[in-house]
């Protein structure tokens, strides 16, 4: 088959292929009902029931490739779109001839939820990011990071500097090692649960970006309706991700004190049982269900049920 000519016609969505967002991706294209088989070693799947092709590609990569328009949608992190921003930014400043490249966010996807940190030894001499000017910095993330201590160095030396007074090394994994090597005197990287940061003696001393898996798309999508179509799709994955279906009985005459515990996304469907109870089911948030419970038993709801729900629209 020829690739290239069965990608005509159809919408280009770039996904995570590995790493820390892979999974979550695909199962959120399972929930939106894009179907693929992605052939063995293949970067390219063609979806079976939607006018789409998948493009697998490096989570760094992705704001690139939809930049540019030559996809034309794209699940990535935030760190990775403000990434790209600044380099864009940072090549202009040097060439105003250079590619304009940008993407433009649909929507957050409340998974990868990570900050971009600076970081240095716990039991070390440097306490602010200021104290790093004039030191070496080991990152993936080396625009963020040069335009983070170039702000800096202008806030501490008046006029900005022509050339960045803090040597940034770039480095493409366990970032965290640097210090202890001696590579760098501090790192900017991604911290989660912090586990990797304290493992490696290192802390957090400021927050560069506070990142989240997004959906973004080209300035100038080739099937605006499809893209409409699949960010609606996704977006009623993500709430019944967050919403759990509430199911109880209740006497009729304690139903107000009821539904105002379990008021609904817009309102709780309430159905008349026999002999003067309801039947009421509401969604609500995964989070607060335990709560949510407790308080309805205290107004006397019986045979409460928690349901998950698998899409919403
Ligand atoms: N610990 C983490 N917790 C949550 N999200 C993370 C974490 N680390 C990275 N991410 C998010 O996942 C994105 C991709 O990171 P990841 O480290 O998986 O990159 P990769 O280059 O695809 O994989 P690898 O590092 O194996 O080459 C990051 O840009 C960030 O948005
Ligand atoms: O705060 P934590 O929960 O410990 O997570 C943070 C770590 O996760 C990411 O690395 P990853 O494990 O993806 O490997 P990498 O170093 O190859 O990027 C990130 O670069 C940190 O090292």
């Amino acid at each position: 088959m020829d690739l290239v000519n069965s990608l005509e016609g159809r919408l280009l969505f770039a996904v995570p292929k590995k790493g820390r967002l892979n999974a979550a991706t695909l199962n959120l294209l399972e929930g939106a009902d894009i179907q693929f088989r992605r052939e063995n070693r293949l970067d390219i799947a063609l979806v079976k029931n939607l006018p789409i092709a998948l493009i697998f590609l490096p989570a760094a990569d992705i704001p690139t490739f939809v930049g540019q328009g030559r996809v034309d949608l794209g699940i990535t992190g935030w760190d990775q779109v403000k990434e790209h921003d600044a380099a864009v930014k940072a090549a202009a400043s040097e060439d105003p001839s250079s590619p304009v490249s940008g993407s433009e966010m649909v929507m957050d996807l409340e998974f990868g939820a990570c900050k971009l940190q600076v970081q240095v030894p716990e039991k070390g001499q440097y306490a602010t990011g200021t104290d790093l000017i004039g030191r070496t910095i080991g990152t993936s993330f080396v625009s963020l990071t040069e335009e983070y201590f170039a702000q800096l160095e202008a806030q501490a030396g008046g006029a900005a500097p022509q050339k960045l007074r803090t040597k940034i090394i770039e480095l493409s994994g366990s970032v965290e090692a640097a210090c202890a090597l001696g590579v760098a005197d501090g790192i900017v990287d991604l911290v989660e649960s912090g586990e990797t940061m304290r493992a490696a003696g290192l802390k957090a001393i400021d927050t560069v970006v506070e990142s989240v898996a997004v959906l973004i798309k080209s300035r100038s999508p080739s099937n605006t309706d499809l893209v409409d179509l699949i960010a609606a799709r996704i977006r009623g994955v993500i709430t019944a991700q967050r919403y759990v279906l509430c199911q109880y009985n209740i006497e009729r005459s304690s139903i107000a004190a009821a539904t105002q515990i379990t008021p609904g996304k817009r309102a709780p469907t309430v159905t008349s049982l026999d002999d003067g109870w309801v039947a009421v089911s509401s969604m609500v948030e995964k989070k607060k269900i335990a709560l949510v419970m407790d308080d309805l038993k205290r107004v006397g709801a019986q045979d409460i049920l928690v349901l998950d729900i698998h899409n919403t629209r």
